[in-house]
């Protein structure tokens, strides 16, 4: 129910105030567009929430973690035990996230969705679906209502943190393991090859790398994802956090608030949450480009520019954190420059500009 009202309540972006922004940033002292990817930045922030010129207050991450049932395949050089134990470095600040979190002014919201252990950290929300997927490669991750329940974690805690006044959202991920099912969605949503869809993850090895793609190949083949149903493929070939990542995305769309996407596991889930709802697209925005294979492809598929190549491959949220520095510096442009009139500055010639 939950997820179809909010699915429901997604709506366009606002176009007038699109067209203000946008007005204001061709009358800034500056050649037209020569701001380039900060100015859509800005005029998306505008048809977003509905100001012509938006503000950001609170800003804050939610990563979402769960276990998966494929480390059974051995497709990561991380053992599973990783997933919690990475939990209270997060909240201490000193993970990647906790240092980049912290350096962008974030609060980090550090969500169970699905981690196998009880996870023993006041800080963390707990909203275990349950322990842990099983093995992709022998069955489905979860049933279709944990994958639904998933999808409500991340509509929920969205919702919390935009009536808290949460002004921009960024995703991060935490899953050992989760490398895996992202490809699977990659494959079965976008049509790709599992060779085409596969990467290294944490670093695995060659041979690593073809029992991966071999992995992805045989989770497809044993549970026939339906491409035409997110849900089935979520249910099937995901992860309980991925689901809840997508949810994420539902809720902030719903609720008018940009959200940042991160690296390959983000991504998977934006896959997930633009095939349950198209319109959610627009309220996204591509931080980074991962350095994991098959993630230009998916951000191709969307059709989202990332901000930034660093050739990065953390997750957690790391590119999230680091473009939320240039969607405020968006936000600043539009707000603080001044005008060519404020500034009795001469004009520009119309008629020699390009259109
Ligand atoms: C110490 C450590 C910290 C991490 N933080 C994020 N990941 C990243 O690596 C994992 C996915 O890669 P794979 O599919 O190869 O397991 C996820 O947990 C992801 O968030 C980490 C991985 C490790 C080892
Ligand atoms: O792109 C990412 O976010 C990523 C890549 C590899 C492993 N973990 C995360």
């Amino acid at each position: 129910m939950l997820l179809e009202r909010t699915t429901a309540q997604i709506g366009a972006l606002y176009a007038e105030p699109m067209a203000e922004a946008q007005q204001r940033l061709d009358s800034l002292i500056k050649p037209p567009g020569s701001l380039g990817q900060l100015e859509e930045i800005a005029v998306r922030l505008a048809g977003i929430t509905g100001n012509p010129r938006p503000r950001l207050g609170e800003k804050a991450i939610i990563i979402c973690a769960g276990d998966h049932g494929v480390v059974a395949e051995g497709v990561s050089v991380a053992p599973q035990e990783i997933t919690c134990q990475q939990i209270p470095a997060f909240l201490q600040g000193v993970a990647g996230i906790g240092v980049l979190g912290r350096l962008a002014g974030a609060r980090l919201v550090v969500v169970d969705v699905g981690v196998a252990v009880p996870v023993d950290h006041p800080g963390v929300l707990n909203r275990k679906v349950r322990a842990g997927t099983s093995n992709i490669a022998v069955g489905p991750a979860m049933s279709r209502e944990e994958a639904v329940r998933s999808l409500e974690v991340g509509i929920e805690t969205a919702r919390a943190e935009i009536e808290r006044g949460v002004t921009l959202l960024g995703l991060g991920d935490m899953g050992i393991g989760n490398t895996t099912p992202s490809s699977a969605i990659l494959a079965a949503l976008g049509g790709y090859t599992p060779e085409e869809a596969t990467g290294r993850g944490t670093l695995v090895n060659d041979q690593v790398l073809q029992r991966k793609v071999e992995v992805v190949k045989q989770a497809l083949a044993v549970n026939r994802p339906d491409p035409s149903d997110a849900l089935d493929v979520l249910a099937k070939v995901g992860g309980l956090e991925i689901g809840a990542l997508a949810g994420v995305i539902l809720g902030a769309a719903a609720g008018r608030v940009p959200v940042l996407i991160d690296g390959f596991i983000t991504t998977a889930a934006a896959m997930l949450a633009v095939s349950l709802q198209p319109r959610c697209r627009e309220f996204m925005l591509a931080s980074h480009l991962s350095g994991e294979r098959g993630h230009r492809t998916m951000l191709e598929h969307l059709g989202l520019a990332p901000m930034i190549n660093l050739d990065m491959r953390l997750g957690e949220g790391t590119g999230a954190a680091l473009a939320m520095h240039l969607v405020e510096a968006a936000v600043r442009v539009l707000n603080e420059m001044a005008s060519f009139s404020e500034m009795g500055l001469s004009e520009l010639d119309e008629s020699m500009i390009l259109k």
